[in-house]
């Protein structure tokens, strides 16, 4: 089987994305987990750009990379130059890798506008930067920027700098579509002309301004190329680079071609939302392959077929790439979503329940009054076990009065009183909050603490309100969505409402209700104190 090397961007091309910086330790995190998985190639940063680039390749040393070569970056010499002078050349040599990674111009447009030297004068760069790497014993990538562009404005020129490159010693070429605005069969067109004037390995780096930077790199492999260049989650430079977590599977699974170890890509999920938890940046869910809506069926038909045979609107199974497979309930299921749930739930129901029915009819009216259900399992599972005979309620709410009072310098201080029910004991209590929900929260919590110890632990992590109509004004319907956590799992729950307070306790009292019902909390149940 042919092989494909894939080199990673993230640390560099990855930190130029708006919004993205890694501190050096982040580097060296997502540094080790590239190699775990398999990765070929890193670039570590351009260390003639900015110190953290130059520690990051000075602390790495400490750590053994098992899989991976590290690659430092740069440009070709300064016109002005010679190579053995430039600052920013000997910075490479100086950060004790084993690769560099050179980027010359290819569009005669860039040699004239941004490096402001003659068409000869940026060969000579090329070619004696890249041989005075290759003669301190490095082995040198060359990155032909702009290549594809630098073909369609001149032809000939394009194709003499990569020439340059290979007389300079490097060991491969890697074709840029530096502007990312390149089409698949301008992509293939090009390699294979590379590849007929060249004797050395070609590899493709595409950015994804046209939203093809996948497409691309795919195509330039079946035109020859046998290196990637691309970055965990596609991020980079203004629309991103080429996402290694579509590239990777497809190569493997679609195109039959050797990449990282087969086994390993069952931890891609994981290197993705590993790598947006380091980069700070919330996970795309619509992310082909490793994203949670990538295997996630909503649609009634769709479920139905699924449950028949799993092939039907799956292109593969989600386990390959270490996803997993969600079925969620709203408006537009039908039975079959419901079963898949029940199943989840160890539910013995069959299509024909009339329960079952009940349970569906009522979600598609509450959807229709603006619930959500989709992201508030915890409300749906308790739905479904209210349906059923033998749930009991953990407590139910007696009264509430809330009370805001708003000083004259627009402080505003929120106090809840609070008569729940649980089993046959009542309970009273009162608590202070930052906000009329915090107050609400606080004295619910207050409330049901002595009677389930294990309330303690959970964690309101999220709160969010959406108006239903916003012509309405104040007056609207609002649902509120919470998210809460006890540490090992987390949990939605939905309210909906044209009082935001009434939204705001549905979805309290269902995260702190199915958060008992979830880990059998409910046994934790404390012999009963009157208050
Ligand atoms: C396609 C890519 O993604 S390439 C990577 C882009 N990434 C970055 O730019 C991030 C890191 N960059 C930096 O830290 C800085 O830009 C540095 C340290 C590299 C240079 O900083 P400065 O010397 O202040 O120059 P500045 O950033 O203003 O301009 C870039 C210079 O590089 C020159 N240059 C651009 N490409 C090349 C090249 N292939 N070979 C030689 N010089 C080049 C430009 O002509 C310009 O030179 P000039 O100042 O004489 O006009
Ligand atoms: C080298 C590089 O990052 C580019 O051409 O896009």
């Amino acid at each position: 089987m042919s092989s494909v090397q894939i080199y990673d961007t993230t640390l560099r091309d990855g930190s130029q994305a708006e919004g993205i910086s890694f501190s050096c330790e982040d580097k060296i995190k997502i540094a080790l987990s590239l190699d775990k998985i398999g990765f070929h190639y890193i670039e570590g940063g351009w260390p003639g750009s900015n110190p953290k680039d130059l520690d990051f390749f000075s602390l790495i040393r400490s750590h053994s990379l098992k899989n991976a070569k590290l690659a430092a970056f740069g440009s070709t010499r300064k016109a002005s130059l010679a190579a053995e002078n430039d600052p920013s050349i000997l910075a490479i040599l100086d950060s004790g890798v084993q690769v560099a990674t050179i980027f010359g111009k290819s569009w005669d447009f860039h040699v004239r506008e941004a490096l402001g030297t003659t068409l000869e004068g940026n060969l000579a760069m090329i070619r004696d930067t890249v041989a005075f790497l290759k003669s301190k014993g490095l082995e040198v990538f060359y990155d032909a920027e702009h290549f594809f562009d630098g073909c369609k404005a001149n032809l000939a020129y394009a194709l003499k700098t990569i020439e340059a490159a290979q007389e300079g010693g490097a060991s491969t070429i890697i074709l840029c579509d530096t502007n990312g605005g390149s089409l698949p069969l301008e992509i293939k067109e090009f390699v294979e002309l590379a590849a007929g004037r060249l004797s050395l390995p070609l590899g493709i780096h595409a950015h994804n301004d046209g939203d093809l930077a996948v497409a691309n790199s795919l195509v330039a492999v079946q035109a020859g190329a046998v290196q990637v260049h691309g970055t965990v989650n596609g991020y980079g430079e203004r629309c991103g680079n080429a996402n290694l977590c579509s590239i990777i599977p497809n190569l493997t699974f679609k195109c039959g071609l050797e990449t990282i170890p087969r086994e390993n890509l069952a931890h891609l999920t994981e290197l993705s939302r590993f790598v947006s938890e380091v980069a700070n940046v919330h996970p795309d869910t619509r992310q082909p392959y490793v994203g949670m809506s990538a295997f996630t069926h909503k649609g009634g038909v769709h479920v139905s077929a699924l449950l028949k045979d799993y092939r039907s609107y799956e292109h593969l199974p989600p386990e390959l790439v270490g996803n997993r497979r969600r079925v969620l309930v709203s408006e537009l299921s039908g039975m079959s979503n419901m079963l898949y749930k029940y199943k989840e739930l160890n539910l013995q129901v069959d299509k024909q329940s009339p329960e079952g029915k009940r349970v569906l009819e009522e979600i598609k009216n509450l959807e229709n009054q603006g619930y959500q259900f989709e992201g508030a399992e915890g409300s749906f599972e308790l739905l479904l076990k209210k349906a059923y005979n033998g749930y009991i309620e953990p407590f139910t709410l007696e009264a509430l009065r809330l009370m805001i009072d708003v000083k004259q310098d627009g402080t505003a201080y929120s106090e809840a009183i609070i008569k729940m029910r649980v089993g046959d004991r009542v309970v009273h209590t009162a608590a202070e909050g930052n906000g009329p929900v915090n107050a609400l929260d606080n004295a619910l919590r207050k409330a049901l603490e002595s009677f389930y110890p294990c309330i303690r632990s959970m964690r309101l992590t999220d709160y969010k309100v959406r108006v239903l109509d916003e012509k309405d004004g104040t007056g609207a319907m609002v649902r509120v969505h919470i998210e809460t956590g006890d540490g090992h799992s987390s949990w939605g729950t939905v309210g909906v409402s044209e009082n935001i307070i009434e939204a705001s306790w549905q979805a309290l009292a269902d995260s702190l209700a199915y958060g008992l019902l979830k880990g059998d909390n409910l046994e934790q149940k404390k012999d009963d104190k009157e208050e």
